[in-house]
């Protein structure tokens, strides 16, 4: 008898999707599964290629992909507002950097195209972009400005560098009065046809993880404070303002986004977002 092959599952390495991964163990589920843990731009090639399956990655790269991919519901890493870890830090306030170099980090799809979006449509601003490893001493060397994501931009906040720090996030919520969803959970459609029980079993793992991770915060808290430094409170407030919901609200935010970045050309054509559920797809309203 041939053995299925494992179902590939994707994991954001950074702290900010714990709360949603702390009590999912792929051990658990009833059929052969492996979890890869990964920045979002590995993850979000993943995704785009078939070689992973299900799993969380970048909103932009779901919509790029999104003739591939199904959403998975109430799942994502969004916020209303500060996210405290989107940042880009620059010598000069954002609204004079319209025409300078900005380096952004090679981890991210959502936050590189935010700040594209921000710029260009807020500010009138079309500054060249390079793409680079996120060490901000680096990139500064050779930038006016760098954006940082995750555990990176977390880790150079703490550092006073003289830098003035802008949270995408925050400018998003100025903007447009709306959230920001950062990632979301997505599976590939074949995988969601040919293996529905599989995949239904993980949707429903990752919610009722989220949910316990959500309701006892302090190993995971614990688990930042040794992986990468800062006080408890900190990270309780970290996770605390963030949402890993996927309701109207974030829909809203993301649609918006989604619609701009079409605009600007980031993204080929209007995203239609289709989530899955157990026997029909969902339609997300416009
Ligand atoms: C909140 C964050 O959201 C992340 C940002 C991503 C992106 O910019 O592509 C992808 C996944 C999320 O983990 C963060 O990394 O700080």
């Amino acid at each position: 008898m041939s053995h299925p092959k494992p179902t590939v599952i994707g994991k954001i390495s950074y702290t900010n999707s714990w709360p949603v991964f702390h009590n999912f163990h792929p051990s658990r589920l009833s059929f052969p599964a492996e979890m890869v843990s990964e920045v979002p731009a590995i993850l979000n090639q993943g995704m785009a290629s078939g070689n992973i399956q299900v799993g969380a990655l970048s909103s932009f790269a779901y919509a790029a992909a999104s003739e591939r991919l199904l959403l998975l519901p109430d799942l994502s890493v969004s916020s209303d507002g500060p996210v405290k870890s989107i940042l880009l830090f620059s010598r000069v306030p954002i609204a004079q950097i319209a025409s300078g170099t900005i380096a952004v980090t090679n981890t991210s799809a959502t936050s590189v195209n935010l700040l594209k979006i921000l710029l260009q449509k807020a500010m009138g601003g079309k500054p060249e972009y390079i793409s680079a490893v996120p060490d901000l001493d680096k990139m500064m060397a050779q930038a006016d400005a760098s954006l940082l994501i995750g555990d990176n931009a977390i880790r150079a906040s703490w550092q006073d560098q003289g830098y003035i720090v802008t949270d995408l996030g925050e400018l998003w919520k100025e903007w447009t009065g709306l959230g920001m969803t950062f990632a979301v959970w997505a599976v590939n459609r074949e995988a969601a046809e040919t293996r529905p029980k599989a995949i239904a079993e993980i949707a429903e793992a990752f919610v009722e993880s989220k949910t316990l991770g959500q309701r006892n915060l302090e190993p995971i808290i614990r688990e930042a404070c040794t992986a990468i430094g800062g006080t408890a409170a900190f990270w309780d407030g970290y996770f605390r303002n963030l949402s890993y919901d996927f309701g109207e609200r974030q829909q809203e935010g993301l649609s918006l986004y989604f619609r701009y970045a079409y605009e600007l050309g980031l993204l080929p054509r209007e995203v239609k977002m289709e989530i899955w559920s157990h026997n029909l797809l969902t339609r997300v309203k416009e």
